[in-house]
């Protein structure tokens, strides 16, 4: 049985002060018993998050992270810096670094490896544009994306990555996928994962469904058999966020 994970992805929001204010807000509301719950507040946030949420189950994410240990990289975060500030998850691959800061599959997939050798676990977001789903090729796209993400990846790091599937045209426009197209997309996801490995390893890989999550569709969308939780943006910093995880 996999337990559903929510992961709030606060993007560029936030200050240090202003994460402490929304951690002290969520954190006694959030039922960590039946969801894992992750907050991914920006970098600079990091260190004030981890010490807000010492002594509950909220675990902490980054947004990104470089697929290099250490150098000449001005601007960029090494795993190894995440690691020892105590942060666990970290997003790759979100659609908005794929549209403003040139990542492709392919570095998604250098970042992926690198997360696992860290001991990272990496939130892996894949996901169509309203272009691409009208030209019917969602599927064979984020099978793609899926595939090359993972391409290197073991079996047994397989079973412990979270895949996002987040359509584009649904994040931050308030227009969710319905539950059956979410559910469509996260059963292919989860097929391809068989192919690549076994059946063993997909039915352990949780399955996230991002794009417009809120209070009031979390149930339906998070009751579908293929959808393990969510990956929220706007939602996730406000108190609402509380009532997605015990939806
Ligand atoms: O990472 C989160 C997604 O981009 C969804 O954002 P949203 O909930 O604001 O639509």
């Amino acid at each position: 049985m996999r337990k559903k994970i929510v992961a709030g992805n606060w993007k560029m929001n936030m200050t240090p002060a202003k994460a402490v204010e929304l951690v002290n807000t969520l954190k006694d509301q959030v039922n960590t018993e039946a969801v894992d719950v992750v907050f991914c507040p920006p970098f600079v946030c990091l260190p004030a998050v981890l010490e807000a949420t010492k002594g509950t189950n909220i675990a902490v994410g980054a947004q990104n992270m470089y697929f290099e240990e250490s150098g000449a990289y001005t601007g960029e975060i090494a795993p190894s810096m995440l690691v020892e500030l105590g942060v666990k998850y970290v997003i790759l691959g979100h659609s908005e670094r794929r549209q403003y800061f040139a990542e492709t599959n392919e570095t998604v997939n250098k970042k992926v490896l690198k997360a696992i050798e860290h001991n990272l676990v990496p939130i892996i977001c894949v996901g169509e544009s309203l272009e691409e789903r009208e030209q019917g090729i969602t599927i064979d796209l984020v099978r793609l994306q899926t595939k090359i993400a993972l391409k290197d990846v073991k079996a047994e790091d397989a079973k412990k990555v979270v895949i996002a599937y987040e359509p584009i045209w649904a994040i931050g426009t308030g227009k969710t996928a319905t539950s059956m197209q979410a559910e469509e997309v996260c059963a292919a996801i989860r097929t391809v994962v068989a192919e690549i490995y076994s059946k063993e390893v997909a039915d352990e890989v949780r399955v996230q469904y991002g794009g417009s999550v809120n209070g009031g569709n979390a149930n339906e969308l998070f009751n579908m058999g293929n959808i393990d939780g969510g990956l929220v943006g706007g939602a996730s910093l406000k108190p609402e966020f509380a009532s997605i995880v015990n939806y």
